[in-house]
């Protein structure tokens, strides 16, 4: 399933949403996000915190929240989720 079909299938009628980015560190996150909005992947660091990019999508908005996977960020992440 294509990630279009994904979001329609979540939320027909809202057209913007927020995506959390979660995972172990260095799985790949913030390089599946840069790929994602056509940006170069060659030099990347590790996550601090979180980062959030808003890439539109067709007619969605996508606000994307890459959360860092290193364990010092995992009460962060337990406030976000
Ligand atoms: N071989 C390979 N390396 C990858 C792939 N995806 C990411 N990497 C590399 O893995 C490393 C970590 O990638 P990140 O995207 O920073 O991982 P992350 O999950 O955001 O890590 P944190 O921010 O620490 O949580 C980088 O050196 C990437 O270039 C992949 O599909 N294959
Ligand atoms: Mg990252």
């Amino acid at each position: 399933m294509g990630l279009l079909s994904i979001i329609r299938k979540i939320k027909k009628k809202e057209k913007e949403m927020r995506i959390l980015m979660v995972g172990l560190d260095n799985s790949g996150k913030t390089t599946i996000v840069l790929k994602m909005n056509g940006e170069d992947t060659s030099v990347i660091s590790p996550t601090l915190g979180f980062n959030i990019k808003t890439i539109i999508y067709q007619k969605y908005t996508l606000n994307i929240w890459d959360v860092g996977g290193q364990k010092d960020y995992k009460i962060l992440l337990e406030e976000l989720l």
